[in-house]
């Protein structure tokens, strides 16, 4: 129970916010015609049977409806905290943060109360590094602890407090689950089901083959998915915008990296020690890249030397470059031919990564790569026309960006021939050999014309890569592949600043609105567990007066897109999102990650707090820690937070402890650097044992590609 409630909780208060905002700010049209058709009363609000279903597609969708009432203060929050202090603890760390709001000025009770520790009567000094002895105890957390008998949903109904009155929920289809009924017939992206979808269900249907068997045009599917993007910037300053390196990017060479497997060749210092043709070389100044990245160093002469690749570094450490610098250079320097009309393309490289968005930013980055020369680069994903990618790909394709599913669809629609592939690259490598898409990859290397292993150059990266996936990627990869382990594999980037507080179901969204109200305008991602939560904290933020949006997958595709455009451009500085938008993303400025639910897995967290402080920029991570659901997690979370160098709170010390599971290797030692390349043997340090093979929680189960 609870999704009904939380539906019946959110729609009296739509009806309230969303006329005033939508005429005042955005009356201009500016953002399209879904403004004109939000309702402008509350009774508008409760005709028809769809008033949810309207409501979420025509404002909501980009967080706009519920911004402010009052025109002109549209990204203002409301700094007035109307809490107190929560607790006491000890220093909090202020490393990289002196100019910012954390530090100066603020002097709300919570802010102190956040800035001096953790709000738990259990919290004890925080401490950096070293284990120590586990001081403080567990009880008495007072702050609404949840009962064991409730699910997270009914817990999040039982604090409804700040929604005032809750109605009875509200009944028949079309006012129930939003998310249920968008992914229906209803919906535009019916007819598209997400390849994760089906895998995770446990299904075992293939359906990319039911989309390429005709499901996307097939009645009984629903309707087809019309969504046609609109094309990027064409314009060369648009092709090569990009973000400011960051005061730690220099810090990058103090990083230890090793590379294991036989004859490696010698890393390089400078871009011109790779000797890349005078295009390339002109486009990566263009880009605002002066210096290597460790991993773009070592990545770089490995794969111009023609080897297989698994490489694995921390998060917004320029891995996207790292493999696309030397394939192009590669396919300069092999002479390629110029892309043509052909009903059948043959690329030499194709790219998967798991996220939709995800590709469409690879494929960005290779469009400004290979500005100027013949290759041309194509993106298609899932939740678009499926006509709209075969138009694409049929102008000339030389590097394919695609997500599995649709991938598989192209193919089996033969519009892409694999004989041509000499570049096989899996971006977020371990999330694409896991249970949710290995199957798939294993479909496409097993491809009629895929060229085997031996004949193809394979190349992995992430920064993440759990030992037994690394055992699953042999098969893809030649016997004599190099690993290359910049700094700690699976370890958390450390220019984030990581606080974990303890906070419990029932107190997460006074705590969450706090801590926005502190932040002021800048732009932070707010994870939670579930798509239908995401759209409820959205919402509920969107009523406090926070320019929110959101990003899941029962959201159309159009619907994402808007969402992550509003959130880059700064016009909602809040992006709630599922873990949908953990891997991979990068948006300029992203200051701050709030884990409203931590997720179910260590490396999905190294993830999703390395949406901030990337490319040497510094960036802040707070994880709300709660007792009832979160303990599994306090082992690998107080090793992440040691070998990043993070104060480590005692009270979860003492959990982890109290978790100790025999076996779990890794230690708390500090910052020791170890390669877990597995064919060394067992590792000494990696997070074996609580690492991500597994697919998202099925309770999720999110249309990803
Ligand atoms: N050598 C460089 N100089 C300047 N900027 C760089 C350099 N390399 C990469 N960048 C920029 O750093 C940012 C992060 O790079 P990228 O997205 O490739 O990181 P990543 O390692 O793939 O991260 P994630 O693990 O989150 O996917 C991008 O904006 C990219 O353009």
């Amino acid at each position: 129970m609870g999704d009904e409630d939380w539906e019946a909780e959110i729609n009296p208060h739509m009806s309230s916010y969303v006329p005033i905002f939508e005429k005042d700010r955005y009356s201009s049209g500016e953002n399209g015609d879904n403004f004109n058709r939000t309702p402008t009363s509350s009774s508008e609000m409760d005709d028809g049977p769809s008033r949810r279903d309207h409501f979420m597609k025509s404002g909501f969708a980009s967080g706009r409806n519920f911004g402010n009432r009052d025109a002109g203060e549209s990204n203002k929050r409301d700094n007035t905290s109307t809490m107190g202090g929560f607790g006491v603890g000890k220093s909090f760390g202020n490393r990289g943060f002196s100019n910012s709001k954390f530090e100066d000025g603020d002097s709300s009770g919570f802010w102190r109360g956040y800035r001096d520790g953790n709000n738990s009567e259990a919290s004890g000094p925080s401490r950096r590094g070293g284990r120590g002895s586990f001081r403080g105890c567990r009880g008495g957390f007072g702050l609404g602890s949840p009962n064991n008998d409730l699910d997270p949903d009914e817990c999040m109904q039982r604090t409804g407090g700040l929604f005032g009155s809750r109605r009875p929920a509200l009944s028949g289809t079309g006012n129930g689950d939003t998310s249920q009924s968008r992914s229906g017939s209803g919906s535009e992206r019916g007819g598209y089901k997400g390849l994760n979808e089906e895998v995770i269900t446990g299904s075992g249907k293939n359906s990319w083959k039911s989309e390429a068997e005709g499901g996307e045009s097939s009645d009984t599917q629903g309707p087809k998915v019309t969504y046609i993007p609109p094309p990027p910037p064409e314009d060369e300053d648009s092709i090569f915008a990009h973000y400011q390196t960051g005061i730690n990017f220099d810090k990058y060479d103090t990083i230890l990296v090793e590379v294991s497997g036989h004859d490696a060749p010698p890393a390089i210092l400078t871009f011109e020690e790779a000797n890349l043709c005078q295009t390339l070389n002109n486009n990566i100044a263009k880009a605002g890249y002066t210096k290597l990245t460790p991993v773009q160093k070592y990545s770089i002469p490995i794969i111009l030397a023609g080897r297989d690749l698994m490489a694995c570094a921390q998060t917004g450490s320029g891995k996207t470059a790292a493999f696309l610098l030397p394939i192009l250079a590669h396919m300069m320097h092999d002479g390629i031919t110029a892309s043509r009309f052909k009903e059948l393309q043959e690329p030499e490289c194709i790219i998967v990564a798991p996220t939709r968005e995800l590709v469409n930013q690879i494929y960005l980055e290779a469009r400004k790569f290979s500005f100027g020369t013949c290759v041309r680069a194509v993106v298609i994903y899932g939740g678009t026309q499926l006509g709209h990618s075969i138009r694409q790909i049929v102008q000339g394709c030389n590097i394919l960006c695609a997500t599995p599913g649709r991938l598989m669809d192209i193919i089996g629609k033969e519009k892409i021939g694999l004989k041509q592939i000499k570049y096989l690259v899996l971006d977020e490598a371990d999330r694409m050999l896991d249970m949710g898409f290995g199957p798939e990859m294993k479909k496409l290397i097993s491809c009629p014309g895929m060229p085997s292993k031996e004949q193809r150059q394979t190349l992995m990266f992430s920064a993440t890569f759990p030992e037994e996936i690394q055992r699953l990627a042999a098969e893809f990869l030649k016997s004599n592949y190099l690993f290359v382990a910049v700094g700690q594999v699976g370890g958390a980037c450390r220019d984030v600043q990581q606080t974990v507080l303890q906070v419990g179901q029932f107190s997460k969204r006074e705590k969450l609105v706090e801590i926005l109200r502190n932040i002021g305008d800048e732009r932070t991602m707010v994870f939670v567990e579930t798509k239908k939560k995401a759209d409820f904290i959205a919402t509920f933020l969107c009523q406090e007066k926070i320019s929110t949006t959101s990003i899941h997958g029962d959201r159309e595709q159009r619907e994402r897109e808007q969402a992550l455009g509003d959130f880059r451009c700064g016009k909602c500085p809040v992006l709630v999102a599922t873990s949908v938008a953990a891997r991979g993303l990068d948006i300029e400025n992203v200051q701050h990650v709030i884990n409203f639910d931590l997720p179910s897995t260590i490396d999905e967290y190294v993830h999703r707090i390395g949406r901030t402080g990337r490319c040497g920029n510094t960036g802040r991570a707070i994880s709300f820690f709660d007792l009832e659901s979160d303990n599994h997690l306090a082992q690998p979370l107080v090793k992440v937070l040691t070998d990043a160098q993070q104060d480590v709170p005692a009270w979860l010390e003492e959990i982890a402890f109290s978790t100790y599971i025999p076996g779990f290797s890794g230690s708390t030692r500090g910052n020791v650097f170890a390669s877990v390349d597995t064919r060394k043997g067992k590792s000494s340090l990696n997070t074996a044992g609580f690492s991500s093979s597994q697919a998202p929680n099925p309770v999720d189960d999110e249309s990803w590609d």
